[in-house]
Protein backbone atom coordinates (compact mmCIF):
# COMPACT_ATOMS: atom_id res chain seq x y z
CA UNK A 1 0.00 0.00 0.00
CA UNK A 2 1.42 3.30 -0.65
CA UNK A 3 0.33 6.44 1.15
CA UNK A 4 0.29 10.05 0.11
CA UNK A 5 0.52 12.33 3.24
CA UNK A 6 0.03 15.72 1.84
CA UNK A 7 0.51 19.23 3.92
CA UNK A 8 -2.36 20.58 2.31
CA UNK A 9 -5.69 18.87 3.23
CA UNK A 10 -8.35 19.20 0.76
CA UNK A 11 -11.98 18.58 1.70
CA UNK A 12 -12.93 20.39 5.30
CA UNK A 13 -15.93 16.87 5.60
CA UNK A 14 -11.88 14.81 6.22
CA UNK A 15 -11.04 14.13 9.94
CA UNK A 16 -7.84 12.24 10.88
CA UNK A 17 -9.42 11.45 14.76
CA UNK A 18 -6.04 9.83 15.76
CA UNK A 19 -5.00 13.39 17.50
CA UNK A 20 -8.49 13.53 19.51
CA UNK A 21 -8.15 12.38 22.80
CA UNK A 22 -10.32 9.48 23.50
CA UNK A 23 -11.34 8.29 27.04
CA UNK A 24 -8.60 4.94 28.12
CA UNK A 25 -11.34 2.21 27.39
CA UNK A 26 -11.96 3.80 24.47
CA UNK A 27 -11.44 1.50 21.37
CA UNK A 28 -8.72 2.53 18.86
CA UNK A 29 -10.14 4.81 15.77
CA UNK A 30 -8.53 5.66 12.92
CA UNK A 31 -10.21 7.52 10.15
CA UNK A 32 -10.42 10.40 7.78
CA UNK A 33 -8.65 8.75 5.16
CA UNK A 34 -9.88 7.49 1.19
CA UNK A 35 -8.40 4.19 -0.39
CA UNK A 36 -8.10 3.54 -4.05
CA UNK A 37 -8.00 -0.28 -5.14
CA UNK A 38 -7.01 -1.32 -8.17
CA UNK A 39 -8.16 -4.74 -8.74
CA UNK A 40 -7.12 -6.86 -11.64
CA UNK A 41 -7.62 -10.49 -12.46
CA UNK A 42 -5.77 -12.76 -11.05
CA UNK A 43 -2.93 -14.74 -11.16
CA UNK A 44 -1.33 -17.81 -10.03
CA UNK A 45 1.73 -17.28 -7.05
CA UNK A 46 3.85 -19.54 -9.77
CA UNK A 47 3.72 -21.91 -12.89
CA UNK A 48 3.77 -25.82 -11.01
CA UNK A 49 1.13 -27.87 -11.07
CA UNK A 50 -0.32 -26.55 -7.24
CA UNK A 51 0.00 -23.29 -7.48
CA UNK A 52 -1.74 -23.28 -10.90
CA UNK A 53 -4.60 -25.74 -9.55
CA UNK A 54 -5.22 -23.43 -6.69
CA UNK A 55 -5.41 -20.51 -8.90
CA UNK A 56 -7.29 -22.00 -11.07
CA UNK A 57 -9.85 -23.67 -8.74
CA UNK A 58 -10.76 -20.59 -7.41
CA UNK A 59 -11.31 -18.87 -10.69
CA UNK A 60 -13.13 -21.54 -12.31
CA UNK A 61 -15.78 -22.11 -9.43
CA UNK A 62 -16.73 -18.65 -9.80
CA UNK A 63 -20.55 -18.87 -10.79
CA UNK A 64 -20.01 -15.69 -12.61
CA UNK A 65 -17.22 -17.14 -14.71
CA UNK A 66 -19.10 -20.50 -15.37
CA UNK A 67 -22.65 -20.66 -15.01
CA UNK A 68 -23.47 -24.09 -15.46
CA UNK A 69 -25.31 -25.61 -12.35
CA UNK A 70 -23.07 -26.81 -9.57
CA UNK A 71 -24.00 -30.29 -9.88
CA UNK A 72 -22.79 -30.60 -13.63
CA UNK A 73 -19.99 -28.15 -13.11
CA UNK A 74 -17.66 -29.36 -10.42
CA UNK A 75 -17.45 -33.11 -11.05
CA UNK A 76 -16.04 -32.23 -14.80
CA UNK A 77 -13.81 -29.11 -13.05
CA UNK A 78 -12.56 -31.78 -10.31
CA UNK A 79 -12.77 -34.56 -12.52
CA UNK A 80 -10.90 -33.19 -15.51
CA UNK A 81 -10.20 -29.63 -15.94
CA UNK A 82 -8.29 -29.47 -12.35
CA UNK A 83 -6.41 -32.57 -13.46
CA UNK A 84 -5.22 -31.22 -16.97
CA UNK A 85 -5.18 -28.06 -16.56
CA UNK A 86 -2.77 -26.85 -14.37
CA UNK A 87 0.30 -28.45 -16.61
CA UNK A 88 -0.89 -27.22 -19.64
CA UNK A 89 -1.62 -23.31 -18.06
CA UNK A 90 1.79 -23.53 -15.91
CA UNK A 91 3.70 -24.47 -19.50
CA UNK A 92 2.26 -21.40 -21.16
CA UNK A 93 2.61 -19.73 -17.93
CA UNK A 94 6.32 -20.10 -17.69
CA UNK A 95 7.12 -18.88 -21.26
CA UNK A 96 5.47 -15.36 -20.21
CA UNK A 97 6.84 -15.74 -16.16
CA UNK A 98 8.78 -12.72 -14.82
CA UNK A 99 12.24 -14.42 -13.83
CA UNK A 100 13.28 -11.75 -12.00
CA UNK A 101 10.83 -11.09 -9.09
CA UNK A 102 9.12 -14.56 -9.67
CA UNK A 103 6.04 -13.35 -10.42
CA UNK A 104 3.49 -13.18 -13.14
CA UNK A 105 3.75 -10.01 -15.88
CA UNK A 106 0.07 -8.92 -14.82
CA UNK A 107 1.06 -8.92 -10.94
CA UNK A 108 4.24 -6.77 -12.06
CA UNK A 109 2.47 -4.39 -14.54
CA UNK A 110 -0.91 -4.02 -11.77
CA UNK A 111 1.62 -2.99 -8.97
CA UNK A 112 3.72 -0.60 -11.58
CA UNK A 113 0.24 1.17 -12.31
CA UNK A 114 -1.05 1.55 -8.08
CA UNK A 115 2.63 3.01 -7.19
CA UNK A 116 2.32 5.36 -10.38
CA UNK A 117 -1.21 6.56 -9.48
CA UNK A 118 -0.28 7.10 -5.82
CA UNK A 119 3.10 9.09 -7.48
CA UNK A 120 0.31 10.95 -9.22
CA UNK A 121 -2.10 11.94 -6.58
CA UNK A 122 0.03 12.83 -4.02
CA UNK A 123 1.57 15.38 -6.58
CA UNK A 124 -1.56 17.25 -5.61
CA UNK A 125 -2.36 16.96 -2.00
CA UNK A 126 -4.84 15.05 -0.51
CA UNK A 127 -4.69 12.43 2.17
CA UNK A 128 -4.80 8.86 0.10
CA UNK A 129 -3.94 5.18 0.43
CA UNK A 130 -3.42 3.66 -2.90
CA UNK A 131 -3.60 -0.23 -2.91
CA UNK A 132 -4.45 -3.04 -5.16
CA UNK A 133 -5.41 -6.74 -5.29
CA UNK A 134 -6.31 -9.61 -7.49
CA UNK A 135 -9.57 -11.04 -7.99
CA UNK A 136 -8.34 -14.49 -7.80
CA UNK A 137 -5.02 -15.40 -5.97
CA UNK A 138 -2.81 -12.53 -4.03
CA UNK A 139 -2.96 -10.37 -2.61
CA UNK A 140 -6.77 -10.63 -2.22
CA UNK A 141 -9.87 -8.14 -2.13
CA UNK A 142 -10.79 -8.90 1.76
CA UNK A 143 -7.14 -8.77 2.55
CA UNK A 144 -6.65 -5.05 0.84
CA UNK A 145 -10.01 -3.97 1.89
CA UNK A 146 -8.94 -4.82 5.25
CA UNK A 147 -5.99 -3.56 5.32
CA UNK A 148 -6.98 -0.17 4.16
CA UNK A 149 -10.29 0.14 6.83
CA UNK A 150 -7.01 -0.14 9.30
CA UNK A 151 -4.93 2.55 7.74
CA UNK A 152 -8.08 4.87 8.37
CA UNK A 153 -9.79 4.25 4.93
CA UNK A 154 -13.37 5.14 5.55
CA UNK A 155 -14.39 5.64 2.05
CA UNK A 156 -12.61 3.32 -0.70
CA UNK A 157 -12.73 3.62 -4.54
CA UNK A 158 -12.58 0.01 -6.13
CA UNK A 159 -11.62 0.44 -9.63
CA UNK A 160 -11.69 -2.91 -11.35
CA UNK A 161 -9.36 -3.50 -14.29
CA UNK A 162 -12.15 -3.90 -17.14
CA UNK A 163 -12.86 -0.88 -19.74
CA UNK A 164 -15.78 -3.16 -20.83
CA UNK A 165 -18.42 -4.23 -18.21
CA UNK A 166 -18.52 -7.83 -17.91
CA UNK A 167 -20.21 -9.88 -14.95
CA UNK A 168 -17.58 -12.21 -15.91
CA UNK A 169 -15.16 -9.65 -14.54
CA UNK A 170 -16.53 -6.07 -13.21
CA UNK A 171 -19.41 -7.97 -11.44
CA UNK A 172 -17.53 -10.71 -9.77
CA UNK A 173 -14.99 -7.69 -8.37
CA UNK A 174 -18.05 -6.36 -6.74
CA UNK A 175 -19.26 -9.28 -5.55
CA UNK A 176 -16.21 -10.17 -3.67
CA UNK A 177 -15.95 -6.43 -2.04
CA UNK A 178 -19.23 -7.07 -0.88
CA UNK A 179 -18.40 -9.95 0.70
CA UNK A 180 -15.64 -8.57 2.74
CA UNK A 181 -18.13 -5.99 3.69
CA UNK A 182 -20.57 -8.49 5.42
CA UNK A 183 -18.02 -8.84 7.80
CA UNK A 184 -17.13 -5.70 8.58
CA UNK A 185 -18.59 -3.86 11.68
CA UNK A 186 -17.37 -0.62 10.84
CA UNK A 187 -17.37 -0.32 6.71
CA UNK A 188 -15.86 2.24 4.78
CA UNK A 189 -18.33 3.79 2.49
CA UNK A 190 -17.64 2.47 -1.11
CA UNK A 191 -17.71 3.51 -4.94
CA UNK A 192 -17.38 0.94 -7.52
CA UNK A 193 -15.84 2.48 -11.09
CA UNK A 194 -18.16 1.98 -13.95
CA UNK A 195 -17.01 0.93 -17.12
CA UNK A 196 -15.18 3.23 -19.56
CA UNK A 197 -15.30 2.01 -22.93
CA UNK A 198 -15.86 5.20 -24.60
CA UNK A 199 -14.03 7.54 -22.35
CA UNK A 200 -12.33 10.12 -24.57
CA UNK A 201 -9.09 9.96 -22.33
CA UNK A 202 -9.49 6.24 -22.96
CA UNK A 203 -10.05 6.25 -26.83
CA UNK A 204 -7.19 8.99 -27.34
CA UNK A 205 -4.97 6.92 -25.87
CA UNK A 206 -5.35 3.49 -27.42
CA UNK A 207 -5.10 4.97 -30.77
CA UNK A 208 -2.39 7.19 -30.08
CA UNK A 209 -0.85 3.65 -28.85
CA UNK A 210 -1.49 2.33 -32.24
CA UNK A 211 -0.45 5.41 -34.04
CA UNK A 212 3.25 5.47 -32.06
CA UNK A 213 3.39 1.79 -32.47
CA UNK A 214 3.02 1.42 -36.46
CA UNK A 215 5.40 4.87 -36.94
CA UNK A 216 8.11 2.69 -34.99
CA UNK A 217 7.62 -0.51 -37.76
CA UNK A 218 9.50 -0.81 -40.76
CA UNK A 219 6.60 -2.17 -42.47
CA UNK A 220 2.94 -0.86 -42.93
CA UNK A 221 -0.11 -3.35 -41.66
CA UNK A 222 -2.89 -4.14 -44.18
CA UNK A 223 -5.30 -4.22 -40.95
CA UNK A 224 -4.99 -4.31 -37.61
CA UNK A 225 -7.54 -6.58 -35.31
CA UNK A 226 -8.62 -5.21 -32.25
CA UNK A 227 -8.89 -8.80 -30.34
CA UNK A 228 -11.23 -8.95 -26.68
CA UNK A 229 -11.05 -11.63 -24.19
CA UNK A 230 -14.28 -13.47 -25.35
CA UNK A 231 -17.10 -14.87 -23.54
CA UNK A 232 -19.80 -17.27 -23.99
CA UNK A 233 -22.52 -16.46 -26.88
CA UNK A 234 -25.39 -17.25 -24.35
CA UNK A 235 -23.57 -14.88 -21.71
CA UNK A 236 -24.77 -12.13 -24.05
CA UNK A 237 -27.90 -13.05 -25.11
CA UNK A 238 -28.57 -13.26 -21.43
CA UNK A 239 -28.14 -9.48 -21.18
CA UNK A 240 -24.52 -8.74 -20.63
CA UNK A 241 -23.26 -5.60 -22.19
CA UNK A 242 -19.71 -6.55 -23.03
CA UNK A 243 -20.22 -7.38 -26.56
CA UNK A 244 -21.69 -3.77 -27.55
CA UNK A 245 -18.94 -2.18 -24.88
CA UNK A 246 -15.88 -3.90 -27.46
CA UNK A 247 -17.76 -2.90 -30.24
CA UNK A 248 -18.23 0.78 -29.31
CA UNK A 249 -14.57 0.71 -28.13
CA UNK A 250 -13.28 -0.07 -31.48
CA UNK A 251 -15.66 2.16 -32.99
CA UNK A 252 -14.60 5.07 -31.57
CA UNK A 253 -10.94 4.40 -32.07
CA UNK A 254 -11.51 3.92 -35.84
CA UNK A 255 -13.38 6.95 -35.82
CA UNK A 256 -10.62 9.02 -34.00
CA UNK A 257 -8.17 6.97 -36.40
CA UNK A 258 -9.96 8.35 -38.99
CA UNK A 259 -9.71 4.13 -40.59
CA UNK A 260 -12.57 2.27 -42.62
CA UNK A 261 -13.90 -0.90 -41.06
CA UNK A 262 -12.12 -3.05 -42.84
CA UNK A 263 -8.70 -1.49 -40.79
CA UNK A 264 -9.63 -1.69 -37.38
CA UNK A 265 -11.73 -5.00 -36.95
CA UNK A 266 -12.99 -6.61 -33.79
CA UNK A 267 -12.17 -9.99 -33.15
CA UNK A 268 -12.38 -12.30 -29.78
CA UNK A 269 -9.77 -14.86 -27.99
CA UNK A 270 -9.59 -17.21 -25.17
CA UNK A 271 -12.10 -19.44 -26.03
CA UNK A 272 -12.71 -21.99 -23.09
CA UNK A 273 -14.80 -24.78 -22.47
CA UNK A 274 -17.71 -26.70 -25.70
CA UNK A 275 -19.83 -23.95 -26.03
CA UNK A 276 -19.56 -21.12 -28.92
CA UNK A 277 -18.21 -18.24 -27.62
CA UNK A 278 -18.15 -14.41 -29.05
CA UNK A 279 -17.41 -14.45 -32.58
CA UNK A 280 -15.45 -13.70 -35.14
CA UNK A 281 -12.78 -15.79 -33.28
CA UNK A 282 -8.97 -14.04 -33.22
CA UNK A 283 -7.14 -17.17 -33.96
CA UNK A 284 -9.68 -18.20 -37.19
CA UNK A 285 -9.85 -14.71 -38.14
CA UNK A 286 -5.59 -14.39 -38.32
CA UNK A 287 -5.44 -17.78 -40.34
CA UNK A 288 -8.53 -16.88 -42.57
CA UNK A 289 -6.51 -13.26 -42.94
CA UNK A 290 -3.14 -15.41 -43.62
CA UNK A 291 -4.94 -17.42 -46.26
CA UNK A 292 -6.43 -14.86 -48.30
CA UNK A 293 -3.03 -13.50 -49.19
CA UNK A 294 -3.14 -10.79 -46.47
CA UNK A 295 0.67 -10.38 -45.63
CA UNK A 296 0.69 -8.10 -42.92
CA UNK A 297 -1.14 -7.25 -39.50
CA UNK A 298 -1.31 -6.49 -36.35
CA UNK A 299 -3.12 -7.37 -33.40
CA UNK A 300 -3.92 -5.07 -30.28
CA UNK A 301 -6.25 -5.65 -26.79
CA UNK A 302 -8.14 -2.55 -26.07
CA UNK A 303 -9.90 -4.66 -23.53
CA UNK A 304 -6.97 -5.53 -20.91
CA UNK A 305 -5.06 -3.09 -18.61
CA UNK A 306 -1.91 -4.75 -18.67
CA UNK A 307 -0.18 -7.36 -20.80
CA UNK A 308 -0.70 -11.07 -19.17
CA UNK A 309 -0.82 -14.56 -20.34
CA UNK A 310 -3.99 -14.24 -22.90
CA UNK A 311 -2.29 -11.15 -24.68
CA UNK A 312 1.91 -12.10 -24.66
CA UNK A 313 1.62 -15.93 -25.02
CA UNK A 314 -2.04 -16.42 -26.80
CA UNK A 315 -1.69 -13.63 -28.92
CA UNK A 316 1.89 -12.06 -29.80
CA UNK A 317 3.16 -15.56 -29.65
CA UNK A 318 0.49 -18.32 -31.14
CA UNK A 319 -1.61 -15.50 -33.13
CA UNK A 320 1.85 -14.64 -34.60
CA UNK A 321 2.44 -18.35 -35.67
CA UNK A 322 -0.83 -18.84 -37.16
CA UNK A 323 -0.31 -16.67 -39.21
CA UNK A 324 3.03 -17.06 -40.89
CA UNK A 325 2.13 -20.83 -40.83
CA UNK A 326 -0.56 -19.95 -42.84
CA UNK A 327 1.46 -17.50 -45.37
CA UNK A 328 1.52 -14.12 -43.86
CA UNK A 329 4.96 -12.31 -43.29
CA UNK A 330 4.90 -9.36 -40.88
CA UNK A 331 2.87 -9.85 -37.87
CA UNK A 332 3.14 -7.71 -34.84
CA UNK A 333 1.05 -6.94 -31.54
CA UNK A 334 0.88 -4.05 -30.44
CA UNK A 335 1.37 -3.98 -26.10
CA UNK A 336 -1.39 -2.78 -23.65
CA UNK A 337 -1.13 0.48 -22.54
CA UNK A 338 0.01 -1.06 -18.80
CA UNK A 339 1.95 1.52 -16.69
CA UNK A 340 3.08 3.57 -19.53
CA UNK A 341 2.10 7.31 -19.54
CA UNK A 342 -0.83 6.81 -21.59
CA UNK A 343 -2.33 4.02 -19.67
CA UNK A 344 -1.64 6.51 -16.47
CA UNK A 345 -3.36 9.03 -17.80
CA UNK A 346 -6.21 7.33 -18.34
CA UNK A 347 -6.33 5.34 -14.64
CA UNK A 348 -5.63 8.89 -13.33
CA UNK A 349 -8.62 10.54 -14.97
CA UNK A 350 -10.62 7.61 -14.10
CA UNK A 351 -9.75 7.80 -10.64
CA UNK A 352 -9.74 11.74 -10.31
CA UNK A 353 -13.29 11.44 -11.92
CA UNK A 354 -14.85 8.94 -9.72
CA UNK A 355 -13.03 10.48 -6.19
CA UNK A 356 -15.35 13.48 -7.34
CA UNK A 357 -16.85 14.86 -4.14
CA UNK A 358 -14.42 12.78 -1.96
CA UNK A 359 -11.04 15.12 -2.68
C1 LIG B 1 -13.82 -20.07 -18.35
C2 LIG B 1 -14.29 -18.96 -18.66
C3 LIG B 1 -13.61 -17.67 -18.73
C4 LIG B 1 -14.27 -16.48 -18.93
C5 LIG B 1 -15.77 -16.27 -19.12
C6 LIG B 1 -13.28 -15.46 -18.92
C7 LIG B 1 -13.55 -14.09 -19.11
C8 LIG B 1 -12.61 -13.10 -19.09
N1 LIG B 1 -11.27 -13.18 -18.71
C9 LIG B 1 -10.67 -11.95 -18.84
C10 LIG B 1 -9.32 -11.64 -18.57
C11 LIG B 1 -8.31 -12.57 -18.30
N2 LIG B 1 -8.43 -13.95 -18.31
C12 LIG B 1 -7.21 -14.51 -18.01
C13 LIG B 1 -6.92 -15.86 -17.90
C14 LIG B 1 -7.86 -16.89 -17.95
N3 LIG B 1 -9.18 -16.81 -18.32
C15 LIG B 1 -9.80 -18.04 -18.18
C16 LIG B 1 -11.16 -18.33 -18.40
C17 LIG B 1 -12.20 -17.38 -18.61
N4 LIG B 1 -12.07 -16.03 -18.72
C18 LIG B 1 -8.81 -18.94 -17.70
C19 LIG B 1 -9.04 -20.40 -17.42
C20 LIG B 1 -7.61 -18.24 -17.55
C21 LIG B 1 -6.30 -18.77 -16.96
C22 LIG B 1 -5.31 -19.11 -17.92
C23 LIG B 1 -5.65 -20.36 -18.65
O1 LIG B 1 -5.66 -21.42 -18.03
O2 LIG B 1 -5.91 -20.24 -19.85
C24 LIG B 1 -6.25 -13.44 -17.82
C25 LIG B 1 -4.75 -13.61 -17.62
C26 LIG B 1 -4.27 -13.74 -16.19
C27 LIG B 1 -2.76 -13.73 -16.10
O3 LIG B 1 -2.24 -14.02 -15.03
O4 LIG B 1 -2.01 -13.45 -17.03
C28 LIG B 1 -6.94 -12.24 -17.98
C29 LIG B 1 -6.40 -10.85 -17.81
C30 LIG B 1 -11.65 -11.05 -19.33
C31 LIG B 1 -11.40 -9.57 -19.62
C32 LIG B 1 -12.85 -11.75 -19.48
C33 LIG B 1 -14.19 -11.34 -19.94
C34 LIG B 1 -14.51 -10.21 -20.43
FE1 LIG C 1 -10.16 -15.06 -18.93
FE1 LIG D 1 -23.99 -5.39 -29.38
Amino acid sequence: MTKITASQFPADHIRVLQSVRLPQDHPPVKTGRIGVLLVNLGTPDGTSYWPMRRYLREFLSDKRVIEWPKAIWYPILHGIVLMTRPKKSGKAYEEIWNKERDESPLRTITRSQSDKLAERLGLTGGRLSVDWAMRYGQPSIRSRLEALKADGCDRILVFPLYPQYSATTTATVNDEVCKALLDMRWQPAIRTVPPYHDDPVYVEALALSVERHLAGLDFEPDLVLTSYHGIPQSYFRKGDPYHCHCQKTTRLMRERLGWDKDRLRVTFQSRFGPEEWLQPYTDKTVEALAKDGVKRIAVMNPGFVADCLETLEEIAGEAGEIFHEHGGEHFTHIPCLNDSDLGMDVIEAVVRRELSGWI
